[in-house]
C-alpha cells in the first residue's frame, strides 16, 4: 500500500532563509520551484517522494500542525506561546530566529490613556500580553494588529506596544523605549502529538533536527 505523504508546514516570513540549510541537513529539501519568486503554488514536492511542503504564513504553521492537517513545521516560539495548542508538541529548538518579545512605551512615557489597573496595548500577541499583565494584577485592552504597531501610540491608539525586537531599530525610529522583556525567543521544530504517536517518520524527523540541533550546540 503506498504511503501517506507527510505534510511539513514553513513559513512564509523571515525565519525562512535560516531554517532551509537547517532542514536540508534534516533531509528535507524543496523542489527548484519553492525558490522561484513568481510561483505562487502554496504546495511543494521535496526531495522525499513521501513528504511535501507547504508555505503558509507564521501564525498558520501552528494552526495546520496543531489541527493535524501538517504533521511538522518550523515556527518562532512566539507564536507557539500565544497559542498553547494542546495537539502541539515542540521538541527541538533550532538556534535560529533569535529576537524577544518587547513591551515598549514613547520615550517620554506611557499616554495619559493608561492607569494604574488597566492598560491598552496595540499587539499581534493578546494572549501572551494579557498574561504579562495579569501576572502584575493588571487588566490589559489589547488592540489587535497584524504589524507597524509601532505607530499606534503616536496616534493615541494605545498607551503601549508589545511586540517583537531584534535590533531595536524599528522602536527607535519610532520614538520608543522598550521597558520591559516579556519572553526570548528562538524558531522550533514542531509536532502534531497524534502523528507524532503513531506515525515512525515523524519520530524519525525529531531525531534528525534534534541531531543536527545537537551537533551545533558541540
Ligand atoms: N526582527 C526579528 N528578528 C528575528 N526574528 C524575528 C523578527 N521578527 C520576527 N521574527 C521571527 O520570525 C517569525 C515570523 O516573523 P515575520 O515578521 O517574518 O512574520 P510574517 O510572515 O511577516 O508574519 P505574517 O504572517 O503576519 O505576514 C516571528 O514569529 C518570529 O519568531
Ligand atoms: O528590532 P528590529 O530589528 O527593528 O526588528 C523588529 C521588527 O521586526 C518585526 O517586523 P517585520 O520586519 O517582520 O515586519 P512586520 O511589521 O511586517 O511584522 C517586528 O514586528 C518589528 O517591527
Amino acid at each position: 500500500m503506498a504511503q501517506t505523504q507527510l505534510t511539513f508546514a514553513v513559513p512564509k516570513g523571515r525565519i525562512l532563509d535560516e531554517a532551509l540549510p537547517v532542514m536540508a541537513r534534516a533531509g528535507v529539501v524543496p523542489e527548484d520551484a519553492f525558490h522561484d519568486k513568481a510561483n505562487r503554488s502554496l504546495t511543494f514536492a521535496t526531495g522525499r517522494a513521501d513528504m511535501r511542503l507547504i508555505r503558509v504564513r507564521a501564525f498558520d504553521v501552528a494552526t495546520f500542525v496543531a489541527h493535524g492537517a501538517a504533521q511538522v513545521g518550523i515556527v518562532g516560539s512566539d507564536v507557539i506561546e500565544e497559542f498553547d495548542y494542546a495537539d502541539l508538541y515542540a521538541p527541538v529548538d533550532l538556534d535560529i530566529g533569535h529576537c524577544r518579545l518587547s513591551l515598549a512605551e514613547p520615550k517620554d512615557g506611557a499616554a495619559s490613556i493608561d492607569g494604574a489597573s488597566h492598560v491598552r496595548v496595540a499587539t499581534k500577541y493578546p494572549g501572551l500580553t494579557r498574561r504579562h499583565f495579569e501576572a502584575q494584577g493588571i487588566q490589559a485592552e489589547c488592540v489587535k494588529l497584524n504589524g507597524a504597531m509601532e505607530i499606534a501610540p503616536s496616534l493615541g491608539m494605545c498607551g503601549r506596544i508589545v511586540d517583537l525586537v531584534s535590533s531595536g531599530q524599528t522602536l527607535k525610529d519610532n520614538g520608543l523605549v522598550e521597558v520591559a522583556k516579556i519572553m526570548d525567543i528562538t524558531a522550533r521544530l514542531i509536532v502534531n502529538r497524534a502523528a507524532l504517536k503513531t506515525d515512525p517518520r515523524v519520530a524519525a524527523l525529531v531525531e534528525a533536527f534534534r541531531a543536527d540541533a545537537a551537533a551545533k550546540a558541540a
